[in-house]
């Protein structure tokens, strides 16, 4: 379809989905519409099976995590067009209007920033007038989590904290690459993995021009993990997104833009509030390393060994496309993990974790200072705060194994006066903020130190 005619489109419609029990194959439909006709999309998520065919109840409860999936992840193929009218399949009650609202504007707000389209971050969801039948209560808070591994330091730390702790965690990855199943086989926990298919007709579309952008895909994984959670009658789906990816990259038009909101604290509390109202689960989701800062995930992770020849936390290793073999080290994320890690490991683990020296390579300063707040705004990555950078660089300053690399002994004389004071001040290892960790989980972290 050409582009002028994705540009005229004025409603995004979701006319069905179905799953398939004997294969676990879903099938998520989409349209958008407009006066020159419509656009349809299939989206395949297929779920691992269980052992045992699900009761009837589990099949129940099992279509309404759906149901919120089917609206969520409609998410990535309405960015092709970004019409104005957004119109729901289905009633929902308010906590479940809530988070498709949320995700469509707050989760899409990088999106929006970057192709200047302000209505985006407005957009009200039309839902049908109606009842929604209460859900069966189902109360999965006893049993073993499901442990979202995405194949970098946080999900270890987490997976090694759950399992140190006696909680018999089990792995679980959406579309696992060959980083995730590594990471997978040197836990020694067998896994379970969903698949997950876009419908390639976006890939066409993207290439001829389309609207495009960022999506906030932990929104879309999470639901994935509690539906495969809920299928073989496993308990909390645990995932490990940090303090720091509750803050804003920058403020436009009056709104925080996020390029991480769907795994900042916001989100976190309204798909547990959805999937309650909605699904009945009585304790869905929730993340463990709520509470901690980027630089207290990597003192952690380095008191952990047996991941370091296949840790990967950047993001150019989960390209659908042409992804890096594991770190790229040449992006916001490879920069800040390195720094993170730098202070609380011999330099040879790091290098070696790492393939390479960042720290020794002067090309890589423009990129930390950007991370240091003494050049522009936070990159749109997964990184942490300014805050955190400067106290790994204070922490490597004061070390005689990174004190005279080139790239520490710049940065420390780029940095202001104003931010080694605050450093000077920082709370990056005292764990706060809002979290929604569980009683029986609260003590699991200390397992690991
Ligand atoms: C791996 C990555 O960072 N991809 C981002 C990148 O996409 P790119 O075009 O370079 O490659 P692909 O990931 O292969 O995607 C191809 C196109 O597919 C579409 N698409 C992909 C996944 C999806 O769920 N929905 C989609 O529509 C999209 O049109 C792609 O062009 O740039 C894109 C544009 O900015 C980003 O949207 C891609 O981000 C992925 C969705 C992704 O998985 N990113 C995570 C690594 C990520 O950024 N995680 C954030 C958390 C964000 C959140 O709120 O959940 C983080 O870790 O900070
Ligand atoms: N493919 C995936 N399947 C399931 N969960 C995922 C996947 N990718 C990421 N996640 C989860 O989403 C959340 C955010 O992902 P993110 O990439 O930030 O974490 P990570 O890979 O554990 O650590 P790092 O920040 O070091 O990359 C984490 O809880 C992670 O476990």
């Amino acid at each position: 379809m050409p582009n002028e005619q994705l540009r005229r489109m004025d409603a995004f419609t979701f006319p069905s989905y179905s799953i398939d029990l004997a294969t676990g194959e879903a099938l998520f439909d989409y349209a958008l519409t407009g006066p020159d006709g419509e656009q349809r999309f299939t989206e395949v998520i297929t779920l691992p099976l269980p052992a045992e065919p699900p009761s009837d109840e589990t099949v129940a409860t099992l279509g309404r995590v759906l149901e919120l999936l089917h609206v969520v992840a409609g998410v990535s193929y309405y960015k092709a067009a970004a019409p104005p009218r957004l119109v729901l399949p289905a009633p929902l009650g308010a906590a479940a209007a809530e988070l498709v609202t949320a995700v469509y504007t707050k989760g899409l707000g990088e999106y929006a920033y970057r192709n200047q389209l302000p209505h985006v971050l407005t957009l009200r969801p039309e839902v049908p007038a109606g009842e929604v039948s209460p859900p069966r209560v189902y109360d999965d808070s006893d049993r073993r989590p499901l442990s979202a591994v995405g194949g970098g330091k946080d999900s270890i730390v987490t997976l090694e904290a759950l399992r140190r702790a006696g909680l018999d965690p089990v792995p679980f990855s959406v579309n696992p690459n060959h980083v995730i199943v590594s990471v997978n086989e040197a836990s020694g926990l067998p896994a379970l993995a969903a698949r997950r298919r876009i419908d390639p007709v976006l890939f066409e579309l993207n290439a001829a021009g389309a609207r495009n952008g960022h999506i906030p895909v932990t929104a879309i994984n999470s639901l994935i993990a509690v539906a495969t959670a809920v299928l073989h009658g496993l308990g909390p789906v645990v995932m490990s997104n940090e303090r720091s990816a509750s803050d804003p990259n920058l403020v436009w038009n009056g709104h925080e833009i996020n390029h991480q909101w769907s795994k900042g604290v916001e989100a976190e509390g309204m798909l547990r509030a959805a999937l309650s109202e909605h699904a009945g689960l009585t304790e869905p989701y929730f993340s463990l390393l709520r509470s901690l800062s980027e630089l207290h995930i990597a003192r952690l992770f380095a008191e952990i060994d047996r991941y370091d020849a296949v840790v990967t936390s950047c993001n150019a290793a989960f390209k659908l496309r042409d992804p890096s073999e594991r770190w790229c080290r040449n992006c916001p994320k490879c920069r800040f993990v390195f720094l993170a890690m730098a202070p609380f490991m011999p330099r040879e683990r790091v290098v070696r974790i790492f393939g390479g020296d960042l720290l020794a390579d002067p090309a890589q300063i423009p990129g930390y200072r950007e991370l240091l707040g003494v050049d522009g705004h936070k990159p749109f990555e997964c990184v942490g705060e300014v805050e955190e950078s400067v106290v790994a660089l204070s922490l490597l300053a004061e070390q005689d194994q990174w004190r005279d690399a080139p790239v520490v002994r710049a940065l420390v004389d780029a940095v202001p006066a104003s931010a080694w004071s605050a450093a000077a001040e920082s709370d990056v290892f005292t764990p706060g903020g809002p979290n929604f960790v569980p009683a029986p989980y609260a003590k699991t972290l200390t397992a690991l130190t």
